[in-house]
């Protein structure tokens, strides 16, 4: 039976809204006209704020609405009425641990040679990746096929809905392939030969192609040659025609289609491909190639502006069937972080990719550029992904370095949508070790968010200032019915201690929800009468053990204005 609340409706204490309150009370709690009304002018928050769960004590909600006019309804065959998608992982978590202990921090894996077979791919979903990542900088564009049909397949018939993103090339200068080797060492004191030309079948000893034209025009003698940002280190000693002869200054491992910098007098050389366009036209090929195959996520690489994403949004909303494909920006350049509020504002996420930004601004500050971005995507309501080097000795090693531990805790703490895995899945020995350890790390952080009652002192402005006592209700599952799945990223936004249930009618949403912290998508027909899709849902999940009679769920909704608290008959 659905539980007496008294509810405070007012709009956000932003002060574009004048404050409203409403006291209601009611069993099956509606939204009254006048929120009703607030709700219809569009783009204004709503802050729907209950107090007094019955039980005593000043307890309070938040969900707030964004009215939903400008959005166009997402048309796709609904789900079979009688069932519900959920992947086996999910449903066997929920009905062993409950909904406390579900993961809310979102695992990316890059898939490469180490995890691109059926049931490697599969393990990976096991142990809990959201997202499948493929980076067109390396493969062919029909070994990614292959990957996204194995991927799909297993979301057809595990339930999985494992989303694909494709990340982009993008036109900054890197390696060839080092003809087919896995790797090349380079030792202090050699001299190698970095040249424009493209050594066919045979590599000779110690060269090394380079993608860019320019290159030898552009480096001078003298300038430091730094690999991954300084993985191995390089000075130019001579230049000859096409060919850039290099002093191995700081050994190492040189990796296929490694990326490369160059630095003058203790700075970045910029100029150089400052002209490069940031979609190359093969990304546009590859872009093309992600529209087909339709893929959910598209990451550009070395974003500069604001710009090139709304060029690509367009360009996907023209071509794209249903224009769903979520475009992510990754912030890996100085420009890219001079120009963040704006990109991330033009775009659907981003990505805080710390290699190549770590070649680009001195390591000691990519933590501080890291803890902002996470904040802006937070403050934008954005996903945002923590990626690079996280369990980087676990390509070799099957235990993490006690700092990369460190380093995991500190992005689950940030509260970031999501960790992504990139050589420790795609190459790495151990991807399903690795996975492992994002997955308990961020599981025993999140407890600790819980437990110590460590809710973050951020500031967002338009959620309701009683975010903090949202947690109080003790609420065990926030039900959101989402068509488009806006409604379900404003509640992940406040990242409320209980689980997001978020049911979508639309494959695709479902996918891309995947990215986002604390929601667990879930694919389900429902119609516009709340009353029918609450009782259908509890008996489907009821049904399979997901949730049980007495659980406290609150159920909002982005197509009816309503919020409805209840327990679980
Ligand atoms: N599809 C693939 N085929 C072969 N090797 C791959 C593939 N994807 C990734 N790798 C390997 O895994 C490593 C790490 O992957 P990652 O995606 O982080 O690439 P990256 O080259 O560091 O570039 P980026 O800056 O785009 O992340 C790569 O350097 C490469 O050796
Ligand atoms: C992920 C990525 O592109 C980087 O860290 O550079
Ligand atoms: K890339
Ligand atoms: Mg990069």
């Amino acid at each position: 039976m659905a539980q007496s609340l008294n509810f405070f409706v007012s709009t956000s204490r932003s002060p574009d809204f004048a404050i409203s309150t409403h006291s209601y009370s009611k069993p099956m709690f509606q939204t009254p006209n006048r929120l009703l009304k607030l709700a219809k002018s569009p783009r204004k928050p709503v802050v729907l704020v209950s107090a007094d769960n019955g039980q005593g004590g000043l307890s309070a909600v938040a969900a707030e609405y964004v009215s939903d006019n400008g959005t166009k309804p997402i048309v796709t065959a609904p789900p079979d009425s009688s069932s519900i998608e959920v992947d086996a992982v999910t449903e066997a978590e929920l009905k062993e641990n409950g909904f406390r202990s579900t993961r809310r921090t979102k695992l990316v894996c890059t898939i490469g040679p180490a995890t691109c077979g059926f049931e490697q791919l599969e393990a990976l979903a096991v142990g809990g990746m959201n997202v499948a990542r493929i980076n067109m900088c390396h493969g062919t564009r029909e070994w990614h096929k292959t990957v996204i049909e194995r991927v799909r397949r297993l979301n057809e018939e595990k339930g999985y809905a494992v989303a694909i993103m494709m990340d982009t090339e993008g036109s900054e200068i890197h390696m060839g392939d080092l003809g087919g080797a896995s790797s090349a060492k380079a030792e202090d004191g050699e001299v190698w030969t970095f040249s424009v030309r493209a050594y066919d079948s045979l590599r000779p000893e110690r060269a090394i192609t380079v993608n860019y034209d320019g290159f030898a025009e552009d480096v001078k003698v003298g300038d430091e040659l730094l690999v991954d940002g300084g993985m191995v280190r390089f000075e130019v000693i001579e230049k000859i025609g096409p060919d850039v002869k290099c002093l191995c200054t700081d050994p190492g491992l040189l990796l296929p289609r490694a990326n490369l910098t160059f630095w003058r007098d203790g700075s970045l050389v910029r100029e150089r491909n400052a002209m490069l366009p940031t979609i190359s036209s093969k990304d546009w090929l590859d872009i093309d190639f992600g529209i087909a195959e339709g893929v959910d996520f598209i990451a550009v690489s070395f974003v500069k502006s604001a710009e090139v994403i709304n060029h690509l949004k367009s360009y996907i909303k023209a071509r794209s069937r249903d224009g769903d494909i979520a475009v992510l920006a990754k912030i890996e350049s100085i420009d890219s972080l001079k120009n963040l509020e704006e990109i991330i504002q033009a775009s659907d996420g981003a990505m805080v990719a710390r290699g190549d930004l770590g070649a680009q601004i001195p390591l000691e500050q990519v933590p501080l550029a890291q803890q902002k971005i996470v904040q802006v995507c937070r403050q934008l309501n954005k996903p945002v992904i923590v990626a690079s080097q996280l369990l980087e000795s676990m390509i070799e090693y099957p235990t993490p370095t006690r700092a990369e531990v460190a380093d995991v805790s500190e992005a689950v703490r940030q509260r970031a949508d999501a960790l992504m895995l990139s050589g420790e899945s795609a190459m790495g020995q151990f991807p399903d070790k690795a996975l492992t350890v994002l997955r308990s790390v961020s599981l025993r952080i999140e407890r600790w968010w819980r437990e110590e009652k460590q809710h973050e002192a951020m500031d967002l402005p338009d959620i309701a200032s009683s975010f903090s006592d949202t947690n109080n209700l003790e609420v065990d599952a926030l039900f959101v019915y989402t068509k488009d799945g806006h409604m379900a990223s404003l509640l992940s936004r406040c990242r409320p201690d209980c689980p997001i249930f978020a049911f979508t009618t639309d494959a695709s949403v479902r996918r891309r929800l995947n990215l986002q912290w604390g929601l667990i998508p879930f694919r389900l027909g429902f119609s516009d009468d709340m009353e029918s899709n609450l009782n259908k849902t509890f008996s489907l999940l009821k049904a399979r053990g997901m949730i049980k009679s007495g659980d406290l769920v609150i159920a909002v909704s982005d197509m009816l204005q309503s919020i409805q608290v209840m327990n679980v008959p």
